[in-house]
């Protein structure tokens, strides 16, 4: 069964704020808290899975979770989930670094939503790819690793917002999310 309302748990203002103006028009309240949830190494699909489990642990109900990962190709799809602590370490002035001794500057942006309905309950999966490059910072460095994000010739922070939600990982993800929510519509 969908719910009508959900429970965002992030740290991350600037994701927030996307999801909320993406679910917009869902009519689902979007209620949020931040709590600080230890992140274990894995698949991203592990990562988030387990991150959902502890959002409901911690919360006592159900939650709704999301973890992004940034994967290089010429890396092996690394940093992957652990594209943050790159980004804190680097900056997004130094990030297109990592593949300075690469030629292919290939990168996915991947966003992976988990759902799950409390303690105990398996957490519901929805995914959402884009493609793109590493490049060197253009635009607005409000939000992660957005200026560094190429997309057919513009970064993530070079569009504005709601052209970004359109295509962006995030996006695509929470279209998953949206489908689900429409075909288990509560009595
Ligand atoms: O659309 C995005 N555009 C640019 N940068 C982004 C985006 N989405 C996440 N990011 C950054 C935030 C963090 O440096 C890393 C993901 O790490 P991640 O653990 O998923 O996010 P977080 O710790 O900030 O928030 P949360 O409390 O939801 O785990 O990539
Ligand atoms: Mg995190």
């Amino acid at each position: 069964m969908a719910p009508k309302e959900l429970n965002f748990i992030t740290g991350n203002k600037n994701k927030l704020a996307e999801v909320r103006a993406i679910l917009e028009d869902t009519g689902v309240e979007l209620k949020s808290q931040a709590i600080d949830l230890v992140e274990v190494q894995g698949t991203v699909e592990e990562v988030t899975a387990d991150k959902c489990r502890r959002a409901a642990e911690a919360v006592g109900g159900p939650v709704l979770v999301e973890d992004t990962c940034l994967c290089f190709k010429a890396m092996k799809d690394l940093p992957g989930p652990y594209i943050k602590w790159f980004m804190l370490a680097l900056g997004p002035h130094e990030l297109h670094k990592m593949l300075d001794g690469f030629e292919d500057k290939s990168t996915q942006a991947v966003c992976t939503f988990a759902y799950c309905e409390g303690p105990g309950h398996e957490p519901i999966i929805f995914q959402g790819r884009t493609d793109g490059k590493l490049v060197p910072s253009r635009g607005s460095t409000v939000f992660g690793w957005d200026s560094c994000f190429e997309y057919e010739g513009q970064t993530y922070a070079e569009m504005d917002k709601a052209e970004k939600n359109k295509i962006s990982h995030r996006g695509k993800a929470l279209e998953k999310l949206k489908a689900w929510l429409a075909s288990h519509v509560p009595e």
